[in-house]
């Protein structure tokens, strides 16, 4: 029997890639066969997150935006994604604001054209206290030490951008167990809902460089909500000026952050590669 067609678009933001479908037009209800089939890498298309393109829940956005891990777990934050999609809505069509609003599952972002392959979104205020994040502790702090399976301790700083963060310094990011400790905090206690991981190299007061280890996806190329959770943590602890750039893997966001209370400004890349369409089921 045949499948129906699917259309999507492949997409990245500084190498964190998506696969992003128009659910504005027709329907779009995932299974978690259809999602896996979509992020394989090797019998899919691949990538490391789903973006799908919803009418608005309400009349205060102008879309909604669901993001789906390569494992197929619904999250509430993808900052790189949300540049991708603010192209995707421009480029298919679907709005021509020079400006629009999207709500997330735990956020609402702004997002804004900057140049042909550039975009700035508002990430929202950081999310600070423990219970918000969520991560168990008694009370907010800059930093919290964590005891390891092994009985190590490890400092980190902790921060929600909408998805939970934890951020660890290094001396060298080439050098950072990134793997193996990134699994070790995704299974920790402390984090009931898991985490993703940073590993921060502060090279000056306005530059980084940054591996994350992703909830759901392991290490990507670039993790554009665990560079605003990086800024924020490292503004924190007093190392970083408001405007830092971060060198990722996959390439350079800027990051703009005032202070508490104050919204994070993402800026970096948003490219297309292709577009495709897969059967499904086949
Ligand atoms: N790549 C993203 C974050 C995607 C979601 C994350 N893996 C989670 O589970 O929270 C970004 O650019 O922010």
């Amino acid at each position: 029997m045949a499948g129906m067609k699917l259309q999507f678009t492949k997409m990245h933001g500084a190498g964190n890639d998506f696969v992003v479908i128009d659910a504005t037009r027709r329907p779009f209800s995932p299974t978690p066969a259809l999602l896996h089939r979509l992020a394989d890498r090797r019998f899919g298309v691949g990538c490391d997150q789903i973006l799908v393109v919803e009418p608005p829940s309400a009349g205060d956005v102008d879309f909604n935006y669901r993001i789906f891990n390569a494992d197929g777990s619904e999250v509430g934050q993808c900052g790189n994604g949300s540049r991708a999609l603010a192209r995707y809505v421009r480029e298919h069509g679907l709005s021509d604001k020079p400006r629009i609003r999207v709500r997330t599952a735990t956020s609402v972002l702004e997002l804004a054209q900057v140049d042909a392959s550039h975009y700035c979104v508002d990430m929202g205020v950081p999310r600070l206290e423990p219970a918000q994040i969520p991560f168990k502790a008694a009370a907010r702090a800059a930093r919290y030490t964590l005891t390891l399976d092994n009985g190590e301790p490890l400092e980190i700083g902790v921060a929600s951008m909408g998805n939970p963060h934890a951020v660890i310094r290094v001396e060298d990011v080439d050098l950072a167990p990134v793997h193996e400790l990134g699994r070790a905090l995704q299974q920790h206690p402390a984090f009931p809902q898991s985490v993703n991981v940073g590993f921060l190299q502060v090279q000056a007061r306005d530059r980084v460089r940054l591996r994350v280890y992703e909830r759901g996806t392991g290490e990507t190329l670039a993790c554009g909500s665990g560079a605003c959770a990086a800024v924020v943590v490292g503004r924190l602890w007093g190392l970083l000026d408001e405007k830092v750039k971060v060198v990722v893997r996959g390439g350079e966001l800027e990051i703009q952050w005032p202070g508490e209370n104050q919204t994070v400004l993402m800026t970096g890349p948003a490219e297309t590669v292709f577009e495709g369409e897969i059967e499904w089921p086949n």
